[in-house]
């Protein structure tokens, strides 16, 4: 028995960049199986990795040290089910939105729980991700959490499981907002009369730059957008506009969406 395998249920988008960042860190292919039921995705992970593949549960997952489950919260149960008889003593490792601990543990019969909540930019290592642990969870099993986010980006920890629903909201489903807004000043960009690849550079050499500026300097958000805003200038006269639409607060509301619906998912899976 290898007892430092790595078994993934489900084989997309999170799990290939989970398992992208393994390998380059060092993680040896052949201690990494995924459990995934499209024929394409698991070409795919194959060709790319050389890691062991599987349609469906399968006894080897009895090898596993650490489960990693990946698919959407609604294939969990489904999954568990045909998984959980094979498990040994394994740390489980969830990235699903909104599956609670108790659900994970009743389903999948797992003890040891840490939930992660990473967001796409883990695709090119630039991602960030909140991490819970379960009381039961050890400091060697929060290490290895660790060691399976440290590849995607940067991480960190919270306290209550409930805050995974505000993290999700902020920094899981947060890079659709970014994009969403980037697809708006593009949009009004090229409206306005600039080439639409000017107009997309503009657009990210503003996001990249203004987030590298908030993350260096000491000042606040709030300070900086003030620096940006000269008295009857241009700033204010687009701020004005926001403020009118109160755009603040809708996106207050769109995080709580997507909070309530983290909630939901959870409470549909107990
Ligand atoms: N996409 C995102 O931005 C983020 C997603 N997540 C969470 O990650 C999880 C996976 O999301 P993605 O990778 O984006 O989805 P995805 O759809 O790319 O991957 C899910 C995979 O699970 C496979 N699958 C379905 N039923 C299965 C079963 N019974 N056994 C094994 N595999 C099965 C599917 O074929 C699919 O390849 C979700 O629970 C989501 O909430 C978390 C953070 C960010
Ligand atoms: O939209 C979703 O449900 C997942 C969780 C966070 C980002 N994508």
């Amino acid at each position: 028995m290898n007892s430092s395998t790595l078994a993934f249920i489900g084989g997309g988008n999170m799990a290939g960049a989970l398992i992208g960042g393994l390998i380059q860190a060092g993680s040896a292919a052949s201690s990494i199986l995924v459990i995934e039921p499209q024929a394409a995705q698991r070409e795919s992970l194959r060709q790319r990795f050389g890691v062991r593949v599987y349609e469906g549960a399968v006894a080897e997952l009895g090898e596993a040290e650490a489960v990693v489950w990946a698919v959407k919260p609604q294939s969990f149960a489904e999954a568990a089910v045909a998984c959980a008889p094979h498990f040994g003593a394994a740390l489980h490792i969830s990235v699903m939105a909104g599956v609670r601990c108790a659900a994970i543990a009743r389903r999948a019969g797992a003890r040891r729980i840490v939930r992660a909540m990473p967001n796409t930019p883990a695709l090119i290592g630039q991602g960030i991700a909140g991490l819970y642990a379960s009381p039961q969870a050890t400091a060697d099993d929060r290490a290895r959490a660790e060691r399976l986010l440290n590849p995607t980006g940067q991480w960190l920890w919270v306290e209550q499981e409930a805050q995974l629903d505000a993290v999700t909201a902020l920094s899981g489903s947060g890079p659709a907002y970014v994009f969403y807004l980037l697809e708006a000043m593009i949009d009004a960009g090229t409206r306005m009369g600039l080439p639409a690849e000017s107009a997309k550079r503009l657009a990210l050499g503003t996001f990249s730059g203004a987030a590298a500026l908030a993350a260096q300097s000491p000042l606040s958000p709030a300070q900086l957008r003030e620096q940006v805003t000269s008295k009857g200038g241009t700033t204010a006269a687009a701020l004005d506009v926001l403020a009118e639409h109160g755009v603040a607060q809708t996106f207050g509301a769109a995080l709580q969406a997507a909070a309530n619906r983290a909630a939901e998912l959870g409470e549909q899976l107990n």
